[in-house]
């Protein structure tokens, strides 16, 4: 037996340098956290990525990182929840190089007990997780028939049983998972493959500020593994889909969590 473990020291690398040459995807949410990495890992398997979020200067960072690497990653900002402009960058892409691979990254909520969510925030954070996510994968369509691509959608952990201080993302990513399953089984004679990865906590951006503190140490303290996911980690997942190895995966959620999802879930922590 090996005196070292598989989870230090840590490397999730395990797809071969080439295996997406002349391969192109669309990543929403590229210029941070998990959307970073999945550019990051599919440019250095010899991807063409063609990346979008809000703000420019975050995708330009991504591009600077992908300097050196294998494939390409050419970027343009839009709010994914404008949709004519969102419909015109996919079908820019699509056009221009074609679309092998969707990932749905772009997404975010705040944490609210429902009664404190009033009806815009609900609207808002379903605009951003679900409308937002039929209006980019509906665009990519076309193109995604031409390649029999597939399409990853990142989603929550616990979105099949529910969380507390979630509703509104729940409720949108379960409506998204619904999405993927209904897709999976309409463009299945296209040869479209649609899943959803579902990470547990991942210390990003939006969860490593001196604020989110507190409710970081509670999505640790509910996941039994007791380890937060790598962005790493998730990213080879989601190359490990849209590789040939892949090629009967559809319709699946995927819980990457350290059994968060089956754990005693926020409910169960106590809440400062
Ligand atoms: C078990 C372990 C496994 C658990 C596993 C699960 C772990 C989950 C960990 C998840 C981590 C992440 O997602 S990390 C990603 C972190 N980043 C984010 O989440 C940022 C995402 N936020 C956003 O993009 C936006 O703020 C978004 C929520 C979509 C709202 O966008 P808008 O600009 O349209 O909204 P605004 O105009 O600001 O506000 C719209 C309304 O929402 C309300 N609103 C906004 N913030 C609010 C708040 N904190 N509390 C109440 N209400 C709020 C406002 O008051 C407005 O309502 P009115 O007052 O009525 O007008
Ligand atoms: N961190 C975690 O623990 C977990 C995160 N997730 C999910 O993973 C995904 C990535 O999150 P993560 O990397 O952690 O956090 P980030 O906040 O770093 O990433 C969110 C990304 O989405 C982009 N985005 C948000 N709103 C829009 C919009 N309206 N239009 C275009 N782009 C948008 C942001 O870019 P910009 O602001 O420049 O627009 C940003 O790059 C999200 O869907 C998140 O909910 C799921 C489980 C756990």
């Amino acid at each position: 037996m090996s005196s070292t473990s598989f989870n230090d020291p840590y490397d999730a690398s395990v797809l071969r340098d080439g295996l997406f040459a002349d391969r192109s995807a669309f990543v929403s949410g590229a210029g941070s956290g998990i959307g970073r990495a999945i550019v990051l890992r599919l440019v250095q398997l010899g991807m063409h990525v063609f990346g979008t979020g809000r703000r420019a200067e975050m995708l330009e960072e991504t591009a600077n990182l992908t300097k050196d690497m294998a494939g390409a990653f050419t970027y343009k900002p839009c709010n994914v929840r404008e949709t004519d402009a969102i419909e015109a960058l996919v079908r820019e892409a699509g056009e221009s190089r074609g679309i092998d691979l969707l990932v749905n990254n772009a997404g975010g909520q705040f944490f609210a007990p429902a009664a404190e969510i009033s009806r815009r925030g609900w609207d808002a954070v379903i605009d951003l997780n679900l409308n937002a996510v039929f209006t980019v994968t509906k665009a990519a369509y076309p193109y995604l028939r031409t390649s029999r691509g597939s399409v990853a959608s990142i989603s929550l952990s616990g979105v099949d049983r529910g969380s507390m201080g979630l509703a509104h993302s729940i409720a949108a990513r379960a409506g998204v998972l619904g999405m993927t399953r209904s897709l999976a089984l309409e463009w299945a004679k296209d040869g479209i493959r649609l899943n959803c990865i579902a990470p547990g906590t991942v210390v990003t951006e939006g969860l490593a500020g001196e604020a989110a503190r507190p409710m970081l140490e509670r999505l640790v303290e509910a996941t039994p593994m007791g380890i937060p996911t790598s962005v790493e980690e998730v990213a080879e997942l989601v190359a490990y889909l849209a590789s040939p190895a892949g090629r009967l995966m559809t319709g699946q959620l995927i819980q990457i969590d350290g059994a968060a999802h089956l754990g005693p879930g926020l409910h169960m922590i106590a809440a400062e």
